[in-house]
């Protein structure tokens, strides 16, 4: 009992190596909540120290230096309350473990220090079976003198004798198991093996695991999250970066349209594709197909959630003695997994079903635990006075913020591979290729010529056909179950392929690409109405210009601006030659030559400002400003001095703010999400819409100075994708991309947020009314403030104090505290 209530200690004391990550202290530890959990950073990994102990005595590995008493001796001096038979014990089953052996032969040396040792990281011993390596597979020793560049193991770690640096093993490194979990691989196994075949319940036989209680649940979660991290490797490498790009196929064929060869200048950077779950990608996608069975059969009528309860019947069954629910992760994830499956069968086997609430006179009791636990209406400002609610809060919190927590259950479920999600009927996403964009999809449609249905829609197809994916052709479809499709998502920006996805959602039975195009016998040609909408454009341009080569330029410019805010390029859409790209336009901007002169009249600190921004433009050294200062004070003024000199010296200066009014301030100016193409939807993934071989691109890699005002005023993501985005272009991984990027603003003009506030709807409408003139106003231009919403001018002008006494009552007994601050606040109009 004590030896399984300490397993996780014990282990830890018995293991080579410790456990390394960065932790986000504020989320570690058990807080409160009795629950012992942490927030890493980054990769989890096990740490080797040097082989000389610390100041602090032998640890871990180098426990095993010493002889059997004296391990003992050593281990009871850092723990008293060790129990020695225990330990003793331990050892012994331990004692022909290849790692063992190693580190206690060292303990015969009396130089250690000298002395080092190659450790294979990567033993490849027969992993199909529970086979222990043997002493000289997994390190060998070298006495001082002996070359180290003489490696014996493909893939090694040497930790010396007295070298300070610690060595980490990697999670998926095959020592690394017998090394963090002595007690689970006694023998230096490689815990290599498929942990899908380790977690098995098998009749007569002894499973460690499931005996180890609190370690069994600490393995489990590190196994998941050596399975993660390995696929998130995968996704990270520059190579497989290049597979999974977003619009892989699209970009390669746009590439080559434009004579651009290197696949990876092609399109964004995209970090997890969609075949990871809960990425974004994934998200959107099954949001997609879930909206799909809604467009075919309906808004959803129930939402049903299922939740596991540790003490069911069957889970209770099958513990060992004197084990908790808690102990066996494995036996809850099956239950939960079978009744999961079981609740499904029922709802979607049964051709009707109700869900009713226990009769609340026959059985009172159940009617109450129904309503207490297993029902949730919509609450909060929908349902103020829904049972739910406390103080105002839904005491169950919903609804519930996003959060990414992995319990062993949780681990397990998915480490047996269970399915996350399934659809029924199931959604086929259907491809949607432009006539020789892609090999395979749409085109084997012409396979259907036969026994196509005339009158369905494409994406009505799965229903009667079916997909084969190896032989890329439709067959007709022989069991009843069916399958929706759905057309993958084309944006608008995307021109062609969106009117043939829109044209493939009304055109029932067409079997080619002519058939689509043709309406009423006439097939018309591509870009034929571009054509007509060319000339039909041109006419707004007519007026102001009467060169037709000028005005067929200026037309093109304008389609060229739209396609560029869109994230797209007009060479990509056969349109006659734009002569002036962005980037020549952005050199003619031109300056104006009263700016020149504004630098003769900054004031010190704006001069400090345009001297050090300035000489950073000039010698190209890439940096980061931020100007600072109240509304006022010349922030704009600093930044029409600098554009004006940037251009004047025939360099590019890219001048950005964050509201409209703002950037229409600055000198040619635009909104920064117009000039970077700054997505709507942000998250922390999110990249500026605008591709490599864009014009903004290009304008941007040329810019020598990037200005973006009001930054204060903007999310944190924004900034962050204009970052990340101009790395992507410039190739080169400092902040923003090595530009000189200066941002200003003031926080102090941005107003707090409340979350969840109420609008005081007389008083908004009051500051509407006197907004637009039409409050009642006397002498000209006077307006009357209600009594209760003003202070009177007090004859000994303490008025601003009554005000503070007013909106802070009991400030002084107050005034630590952070709720009472963040609920009061006296907003000025001075900024
Ligand atoms: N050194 C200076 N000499 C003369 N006038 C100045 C100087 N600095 C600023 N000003 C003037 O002060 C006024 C306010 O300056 P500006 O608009 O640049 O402030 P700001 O900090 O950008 O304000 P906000 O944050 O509200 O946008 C402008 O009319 C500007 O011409």
């Amino acid at each position: 009992m004590y030896f399984q209530k300490h397993i996780r200690y014990f282990n830890s004391y018995f293991s080579f190596t410790s456990f390394g990550v960065s932790i986000d202290h504020h989320l570690a530890s058990a807080r409160g909540n009795g629950v012992y959990c942490f927030k890493a950073h980054g990769q989890i990994y096990q740490r080797l120290d040097k082989l000389v102990a610390g100041g602090r005595g032998p640890r871990h590995m180098q426990l095993y230096f010493y002889d059997t008493n004296e391990i003992i001796a050593n281990r009871v001096k850092r723990s008293p309350k060790l129990d020695t038979t225990l330990i003793r014990l331990i050892l012994e089953i331990v004692q022909d473990n290849p790692y063992v052996l190693v580190f206690r032969n060292l303990g015969s040396v009396s130089n250690i220090a000298e002395y080092s040792i190659e450790l294979n990281i990567s033993i490849s011993i027969d992993q199909r079976r529970y086979k222990a390596p043997r002493m000289d597979q997994v390190a060998a020793i070298w006495v001082d003198g002996n070359d180290p560049q003489q490696q014996r193991f493909s893939r090694r770690i040497i930790i010396y004798g007295s070298e300070d640096r610690p060595h980490y093993v990697r999670v998926y490194r095959g020592c690394y198991d017998p090394l963090a979990y002595p007690l689970f691989f006694p023998d230096g196994e490689t815990g290599w093996e498929d942990k899908k075949i380790e977690y098995q319940i098998r009749e007569g036989q002894f499973n460690v695991f499931f005996h180890a209680g609190w370690l069994f649940q600490q393995f489990a979660v590190d196994m998941y999250v050596k399975v993660e991290s390995m696929r998130l490797d995968w996704y990270v490498k520059p190579a497989h970066q290049d597979i999974i790009r977003a619009n892989l196929y699209k970009g390669l064929l746009d590439t080559h349209a434009v004579g651009e060869a290197d696949a990876s200048k092609a399109s964004l950077r995209v970090v997890l594709s969609k075949d990871f779950p809960g990425s974004d990608r994934d998200v959107q996608a099954r949001f997609m197909d879930a909206m799909t069975l809604v467009t075919r059969y309906g808004m959803p009528d129930f939402f049903i959630t299922m939740t596991r309860n540790p003490y069911w019947d069957e889970i209770v069954a099958e513990l060992l003695p004197r084990q908790t629910p808690q102990d066996r992760p494995d036996i809850v994830a099956r239950v939960y997994h079978a009744k999961l499956l079981d609740l499904r069968d029922f709802l979607l086997k049964r051709s009707s079903w109700q869900a009713k609430l226990p009769h609340m006179k026959k059985y009172p009791e159940l009617h109450k635990l129904v309503c207490k636990h297993m029902m949730h209406s919509p609450c909060r400002i929908l349902n103020k006075d829904y049972p739910c609610m406390v103080d105002g809060e839904c005491r169950f919190r919903y609804p519930r913020q996003d959060s990414r927590m992995i319990t062993a259950i949780e681990v397990v479920y998915r480490l047996y591979a269970f399915k996350l999600y399934t659809m029924s009927p199931p959604v086929l996403q259907m491809q949607v290729h432009l006539e020789g964009m892609h090999m395979v999809a749409y085109k084997s449609t012409d396979n259907l010529n036969n026994n196509r249905p005339c009158s369905s829609l494409y994406r009505e197809y799965p229903e009667h056909f079916t997909w084969n994916k190896l032989k890329k052709v439709w067959k007709p479809r022989k069991a009843k179950r069916i399958q929706i499709g759905r057309l993958v998502y084309a944006n608008p920006a995307e021109g062609k392929r969106c009117y043939l996805r829109i044209i493939l959602n009304h055109v029932r039975g067409a079997t080619s690409y002519k058939n689509l195009r043709t309406w009423s016998d006439v097939t018309y040609e591509t870009f034929r109405s571009m054509d007509n909408h060319l000339d039909s454009m041109s006419k707004d341009f007519c007026c102001t210009c009467d060169n037709s080569l000028r005005i067929e330029q200026m037309v093109l410019r304008d389609i060229s601006y739209h396609l560029t805010s869109m994230g797209k390029d007009i060479r990509h859409y056969g349109l006659l030659e734009l002569h002036e790209t962005k980037f020549t336009e952005e050199l003619n901007l031109g300056f104006d030559e009263d700016h020149l002169k504004i630098v003769d009249t900054l004031i010190a600190e704006q001069m400090a400002g345009y001297d050090e921004i300035l000489d950073h433009v000039l010698k190209n050294k890439g940096h980061v400003f931020f100007v600072d200062g109240p509304g006022g004070t010349g922030k704009t003024y600093l930044y029409k001095a600098l554009i004006a000199k940037v251009r004047s010296m025939d360099l590019i200066a890219v001048a950005t703010a964050t509201s409209g009014i703002a950037a229409f301030i600055m000198p040619s100016g635009r909104t920064a999400h117009s000039g970077f193409q700054i997505q709507i939807k942000l998250s922390g993934t999110t990249m500026c819409s605008f591709t490599k071989q864009s014009g903004t691109a290009e304008l941007l890699r040329r810019a020598t100075l990037i200005v973006w005002d009001e930054v204060a005023m903007t999310k944190r993501q924004a900034v962050e994708a204009l970052d990340r985005s101009l790395q992507d272009i410039m190739g080169y991984e400092k902040p923003f991309g090595g530009k000189v990027t200066l941002f200003g603003g003031d926080f102090r003009q941005v107003l707090p947020v409340v979350p969840h506030a109420e609008a005081d709807v007389w008083f908004a409408d009051y500051l509407l009314k006197i907004g637009n003139g039409t409050e009642e106003a006397f002498d000209g231009d006077y307006v009357w403030l209600p009594d209760d919403i003003s202070i009177q001018n007090h004859p000994e002008d303490d008025s601003i104090d009554i005000l503070i006494d007013r909106e802070f009552p009991d400030l002084v007994a107050n005034c630590t505290s952070a709720t009472y601050m963040r609920e009061h606040a006296i907003l000025s109009t001075r900024n």
